[in-house]
């Protein structure tokens, strides 16, 4: 491993370790246990994917490669059954490992097929996009859509790993790359507030893998992330508070049909979170307005009307917060004090939901 990498825990089972050319040192992720291993990546997103199987093949691996549809078109039952057969034919066991190399698509494809091949074998995650590195490969949440809705079927798998190479963001597109921040800026409101102000400070460098800031962004939201999911892995309680923004942004993807990106949807999620939150009486003008300012500055929407509302509440009644026809939104009380909205009236609903209209 080269020097000058940061290391960041979660509970006592994994890092995630974050430095720059540092992709050819995955194979030490690896459990040496392992004969085969399985690299699940985008059929659009090689040139990582080949540095991975490389260094595999180097530390001696039998390494099998997956390509896989991008973006959203990979998580499908299809795509999933597809990998399975892989994996079947070339006669993986449980001590041998999948490694996804890829957005958080990918990460939360290669994770579910990990978590369901023989009933779980290892997988380790290699982030190539901003929001893959904060979130989606950390913390073991993975999972597929259905035609019903967004990661409808999924398991809880921790990796035995999580790298994330910071110079593959250069070729990552600059809307994807804002995409990312929406989970940034997530993880500032509801844990790290410090997030906003270097944000706010300089919202142009905050979108660029060069920024003065961006190591310390992406190493304050996987932190939040890291001592959510190390206090709370499977959602009993405290994790929802991840769910920021989710239960509108899901439900927004899917209606969509997933042309909108998962971080354009989140940051529409929190405005019409923070207009909830605003309604009930839980956080002032300034906190409301902030949502809108810091996620405006570094150009995600903040606003949403292309669905009516009845549509969108048939596909949130299915969000894995609800429960049994109650509605649950993750609110601020105020900055980095998240709760519950519980069961809010169609009439506040209606009333938030016209609010972020354009
Ligand atoms: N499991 C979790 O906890 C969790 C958390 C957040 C989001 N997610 C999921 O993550 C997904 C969104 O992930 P995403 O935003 O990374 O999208 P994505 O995986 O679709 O990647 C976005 C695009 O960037 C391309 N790409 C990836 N890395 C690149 C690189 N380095 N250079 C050039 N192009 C690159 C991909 O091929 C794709 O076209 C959603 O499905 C969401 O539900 C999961
Ligand atoms: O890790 C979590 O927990 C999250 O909620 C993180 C979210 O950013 C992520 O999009 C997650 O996939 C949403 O999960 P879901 O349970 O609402 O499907
Ligand atoms: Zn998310």
């Amino acid at each position: 491993m080269p020097e000058e990498l940061d290391r960041i825990r979660v509970g006592s089972a994994y890092d995630v370790v974050v430095g720059r050319d540092v992709l050819a040192s995955a194979g030490s992720l690896v459990p040496e246990t392992a004969q085969r291993v399985l690299v699940v990546h985008s059929a659009h997103l090689v040139d990582p994917a080949l540095v991975v199987a490389d260094a595999l093949r180097d530390n001696g691996f039998e390494v099998h490669e997956a390509p896989v549809p991008d973006a959203e078109a990979a998580k499908t039952g299809d795509v999933a059954t597809h990998l399975w057969g892989q994996l079947g034919r070339a006669g993986f066991t449980r001590t041998d490992v999948v490694v996804g190399v890829g957005g958080g698509t990918v990460t939360d494809l290669a994770g579910f097929v990990a978590a369901t091949w023989l009933r779980g074998v290892p997988v380790v995650q290699v982030p190539t996009t901003l929001l893959a590195m904060v979130d989606a490969a950390v913390g073991g949440k993975t999972g597929i859509n259905t035609p019903e809705g967004k990661n409808l079927v999924g398991a809880f798998h921790s990796p035995v790993g999580v790298l994330c190479d910071v110079e593959v963001l250069a070729t990552l597109p600059r809307a994807d790359y804002v995409g990312g921040m929406a989970e940034v800026l997530k993880a500032g409101f509801i844990a790290d507030p410090v997030i906003l102000d270097l944000v706010a400070a300089d919202p142009d460098a905050a979108v660029s893998p060069d920024g003065p800031a961006t190591l310390e962004l992406i190493h304050r939201a996987v932190s939040v992330k890291a001592t959510v999911v190390s206090e709370d892995l499977r959602e009993a309680g405290l994790r929802e508070i991840l769910n920021y923004g989710h239960t509108l942004g899901h439900a927004i993807e899917q209606a969509e049909g997933y042309r909108m990106r998962h971080g354009e949807a989140v940051a529409i999620g929190m405005v019409f979170a923070a207009e909830l939150a605003h309604r009930e009486g839980l956080i002032d003008d300034a906190l409301l307005a902030r949502h809108r300012s810091v996620l405006a500055s570094v150009g995600l929407p903040t606003s949403y009307a292309a669905r009516p509302l009845d549509e969108l509440l048939v596909t949130m009644g299915r969000d894995k917060k609800t429960r049994g026809s109650t509605l649950r939104f993750v609110v601020l009380e105020g900055l980095a004090r998240p709760t519950r909205l519980v069961g809010p009236s169609h009439g506040a609903l209606a009333a938030a939901y016209a609010a972020i209209a354009p």
